[in-house]
């Protein structure tokens, strides 16, 4: 005789089947060949875990990576989704480095829809504070930290060559003659967005008709989000030129996310040769990157079995305690009185 199903067992059951399945969030990156971004990529990964994120690190790789370094992602706990590369039309262009071509492969990151907002970081980015609270901005917005257009990698430009920059729009104001000023525009190495095969096959068609430039997908996305582009702090992701160029904006020691993008800066190549890279605070900051590549307990196989370890000491605590307390509901455990002060 089946059991009666009582209405709290169907009330249970009907509520578990309506609960809303908490929708996923996901930081995500971006790997290509067979180089030392894996590095980045690993530091990133371990980054997160220091600061306590809640969410996992999917990492978009082409397929020139090798599956040595895959085998180290998934050893780390990265998510590897493999992705077709993404080239720009035909064109001529002079990337502001000959290697941003491959950076259009960006874009299939909207893609991942089993996902409902996602955080791009580079692989040259280091996490420093918890920024969870990031995937709780308003949906519907492009956000990211504004650029800087002082460094000679933007030579190319009008902004450069007058002198303008939207860090500092007073200091060389942008004159009338040449039309409305730049729209806002941010740097891609760091963003909060929504994927969506809508948004995805409207990126790849767009492009498909979009003369390439110097910063290749970057330009891109500022073109193509420009209406809903929102602007955050510069502590979500520090362009690290933003010391030397405009240190007024910034407050090193309240900096979240540091962006290795300087010429030379990147940790796991740093000669200290470059221009401004023996500077105290480039010294610094490449040397906190190092220190939590190298920690150790920051390897997901040993944050996991401490996690475990902690986990069981605290399961026998309160194993114990539910112990104590039977014992002394069934009246054996006499609590020892402390004697009396008197
Ligand atoms: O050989 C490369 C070059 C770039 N990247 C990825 O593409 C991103 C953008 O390139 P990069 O950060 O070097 O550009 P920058 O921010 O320095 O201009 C990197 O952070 C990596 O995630 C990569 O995986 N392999
Ligand atoms: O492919 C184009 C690249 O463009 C950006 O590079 C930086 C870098 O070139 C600095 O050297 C410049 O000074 C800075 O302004 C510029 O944004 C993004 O960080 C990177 O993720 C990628 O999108
Ligand atoms: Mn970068």
């Amino acid at each position: 005789m089946a059991p009666d199903i009582t209405t709290a067992t169907v009330a249970k059951t009907t509520s578990l089947s309506k609960t809303p399945s908490l929708p996923k969030r996901a930081y995500v990156t971006f790997l290509a060949g067979n180089g030392d971004y894996v590095k980045g990529v690993v530091g990133l990964a371990k980054g997160l875990r220091k600061v306590n994120s809640k969410y996992p690190l999917v990492v978009a790789i082409l397929p020139d990576v090798p599956e040595e370094h895959r085998k180290i992602l998934v050893e780390q706990g990265c998510i590897v989704k493999e992705i077709e590369p993404v080239y720009p039309p035909e064109n001529q262009t002079q990337f502001a480095m000959a290697y941003y071509v491959i950076n259009y492969s960006k874009l299939r990151i909207w893609e991942f829809v089993e996902y409902s907002k996602m955080i791009y970081l580079d692989g040259d980015i280091q996490v420093f504070e918890n920024i969870d609270h990031l995937f709780d901005m308003p949906d519907g917005y492009f956000y990211a930290v504004m650029d800087c257009f002082c460094e000679k990698t933007w030579s190319h430009t009008p902004q450069y060559k007058i002198g303008y920059c939207q860090q500092c729009p007073d200091r060389v104001k942008w004159p009338a003659e040449l039309g409305p000023k730049p729209a806002l525009y941010f740097n891609a190495g760091m963003f909060v967005y929504e994927p969506r095969l809508s948004t995805y096959h409207d990126l790849l068609e767009t492009l498909k008709v979009t003369p390439p430039t110097p910063f290749a997908e970057q330009d891109f996305l500022n073109m193509f989000f420009r209406d809903i582009y929102k602007p955050i702090p510069p502590v979500y992701n520090l362009v690290l030129a933003m010391l030397w160029r405009h240190p007024e904006n910034i407050e090193l020691d309240k900096v979240k996310v540091v962006h290795y993008c300087a010429a030379g800066s990147k940790p796991w190549r740093y000669t200290g040769k470059e221009e401004n890279m023996q500077r105290e605070d480039i010294k610094m900051l490449v040397q906190k990157w190092w220190d939590i590549y190298n920690d150790e307990t920051l390897d997901y196989k040993n944050y996991l079995a401490a996690n475990e370890a902690a986990a069981q000491a605290e399961a026998e605590q309160v194993n114990l305690q539910q112990f104590l307390a039977a014992l002394s509901e069934a009246g054996v455990v006499h609590y020892i009185t402390a004697p009396s002060a008197a």
